[in-house]
């Protein structure tokens, strides 16, 4: 419609006003007014379907790599890094809707007007339009160019970005700690050191992107005089008629706003091809993610079996795995396992120890001796270098990874609470058996304050629990690892922040309802873990002493001297 308009209008000049018809004219006239209506509806209708389009296909992308990152092994989160996830997730898919948006519009409308300007303007008059096509080349060239670089510049800018969520997300997450250490200054230019990246990153890639928008207005205004000049020599030398030169001036406009839409197009274009790269790095991942390929056999199995035959499939495994139960004799054994996180220097080397059912490991060591990756390795976050581990003994590779991640309770020192309330915390969208969740809220003790508030479970948790105690927090966290009732219970320093008194009564109630469930307790008091059934202490990776409470404050140097210090011996 809008290539009708000019068209239309030049008719009406050289044609239709020289023969003084009123009614002609207003004929003319109304088809024009016809032509502006069915083009803003049109125009309604194609933005109306862009959103729709670039909606949905954002939420698939969106989707697809929140599929991906959440099943990603721990190292290769580590490799990419939580903060780049998070920036890949928001602003690198927010860049491709735009860009999806806006391709839809214009890519759609530049070309056909670019191309159909092109082609109405041969048919007026084919010697101005050789003007036109001769600085087409130049602005084609011109615009290739500079978008070019526009690629690397982009990338820039993200990872910059990546840095500006590393450092809010630091800056929230420790705002108490940076104003008890009265850090905020030191913060605050931390911050301000990012942010001017991001912000000079942003500037350069805009200022030579928008070198652009000028060099083309220059080359498109040259053919503009270009063709005015010569337009006029050949309205004088009765070639064209005057119409010719109006609709030229507006097909110009509309081709030289074409060609802008173009260059618009091209800056989006490198932008979102720059997010797209980065999102495409996580959905192209295919090894060592944290999903099994059996899980993953099994979804596809389903469709091709039917569910009897995957039945009883099922009932053989689980038979299987019943009788390796019955003939094994310990819970968990380490095997002289080592593992490095940078494949270089070893973390833990060596380690070795076996668990019965129901019995419990107490860990102890100075910071970074490997307490915590041990913990990680029994889980399966990390694989093993060397050594095996086994739970009832299979060795845990050989276990379905959902499996495996289902026979543990644990509580980590940087376990988090979602803003929900205390009962759905505790539940975790596991839909476990409300007296379940009342029967570990009662063994952690969490019941003495969950009581006290107003709305008892379904009391809600502000955001991080910033409306509970260190403590009060502890004891949901152990809540929700007790609630389901695991084969295995992992404790790291999950009782730091609990009293003498309460410290006891969870350890004797974890020994009456929990007596079946092995547990390993990571801790620095040693009153917390001297009547477990074992206890490891662990320096620079290294066990430097396993045994009884008793035995090792007589055969391990380490232990006795920490004994000693907390004894107030020392
Ligand atoms: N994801 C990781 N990537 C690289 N190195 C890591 C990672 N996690 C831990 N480490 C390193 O491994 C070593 C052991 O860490 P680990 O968390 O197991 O120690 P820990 O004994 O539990 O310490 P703490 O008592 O402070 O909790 C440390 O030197 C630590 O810096």
């Amino acid at each position: 419609m809008d290539l009708c308009i000019p068209w239309i209008l030049a008719y009406m000049i050289d044609n239709i006003i020289s023969k003084k018809n009123i009614k002609e004219i207003y004929l003319w006239g109304i088809l024009m007014i016809i032509c502006s209506f069915i083009g803003v509806f049109a125009n309604i209708y194609a933005n109306r379907n862009a959103s729709a389009v670039g909606r949905d296909v954002t939420n698939n992308i969106r989707n697809d790599l929140y599929k991906k990152v959440s099943m990603l092994s721990s190292s290769q989160i580590d490799y990419f890094g939580v903060n780049s996830l998070i920036s890949r997730l928001t602003t690198d898919t927010n860049n491709i809707h735009r860009t999806i948006c806006v391709m839809q519009r214009l890519g759609v409308r530049a070309p056909i007007l670019l191309i159909g300007g092109v082609i109405i303007t041969l048919t007026l008059d084919p010697v101005l339009t050789f003007i036109l096509i001769l600085i087409m080349p130049f602005i084609a060239f011109v615009i290739y160019f500079i978008s070019k670089r526009g690629v690397t510049l982009y990338m820039n800018l993200q990872k910059s970005i990546d840095n500006l969520v590393r450092v809010i997300r630091e800056n929230i997450t420790g705002v108490k700690v940076i104003k008890s250490l009265s850090k905020t200054d030191y913060e605050r230019k931390r911050f301000d050191k990012v942010n001017k990246n991001v912000i000079n990153n942003d500037t350069t890639a805009n200022i030579v992107m928008s070198l652009n928008q000028p060099i083309v207005n220059i080359l498109f205004n040259c053919g503009l005089v270009l063709v005015i000049l010569v337009g006029a020599y050949r309205v004088q030398s009765k070639a064209i008629q005057v119409g010719v030169i109006v609709a030229f001036l507006s097909y110009f406009t509309i081709i030289l706003t074409a060609m802008k839409s173009v260059t618009k197009l091209f800056i989006l274009y490198f932008k979102a091809n720059a997010s797209a790269i980065r999102i495409s790095e996580i959905l192209n991942i295919e090894d060592n993610l944290d999903i099994d390929e059996e899980d993953l056999n099994i979804q596809n199995t389903y469709k091709k079996w039917n569910k009897k035959d995957l039945d009883a499939d099922l009932i053989k495994e689980n038979q299987k795995i019943e009788n390796i139960h019955k003939e094994s004799t310990y819970h968990i054994q380490f095997k002289n396992v080592t593992f490095s996180y940078n494949k270089n220097i070893p973390v833990v080397k060596n380690i070795s120890f076996e668990l019965k059912k129901g019995e419990s490991l107490g860990i102890i060591g100075p910071i970074g001796s490997g307490k915590t990756t041990i913990m990680m390795l029994l889980m399966g976050f990390y694989k093993a270098d060397e050594g095996q581990i086994l739970i009832n003994n299979v060795d845990i590779n050989d276990i379905k990874k959902s499996e495996l991640r289902n026979m543990f309770g644990s509580v980590f020192q940087n376990d988090y609470l979602f803003s929900k309330t205390i009962y759905e915390n505790i539940d975790f969208g596991r839909d476990i058996d409300g007296e379940d969740i009342v029967r570990a809220a009662k063994a952690t003790q969490a019941m003495n304050f969950i009581n006290q508030k107003e709305a008892k479970f379904d009391e809600n948790i502000s955001q991080s629990g910033n409306n509970l105690s260190g403590g009060q927090k502890q004891r949901i966290f152990l809540s929700r690892a007790l609630a389901s009732n695991p084969e295995i219970l992992i404790l790291d320093y999950a009782c730091s922040a609990l009293d003498f008194k309460t410290d006891r009564l969870l350890r004797e109630s974890l020994k009456k309802y929990y007596k079946n469930t092995t547990k390993i307790i990571i801790e620095s008091r040693i009153n917390s873990i001297k009547n477990c059934t074992k206890i490891m202490v662990l320096d620079k990776g290294n066990v430097v002493g396993y045994g009884k409470h008793e035995d090792l404050i007589k055969s391990c140097e380490i232990y006795s001297e920490i004994n000693k210090i907390q004894n107030g011996d020392l």
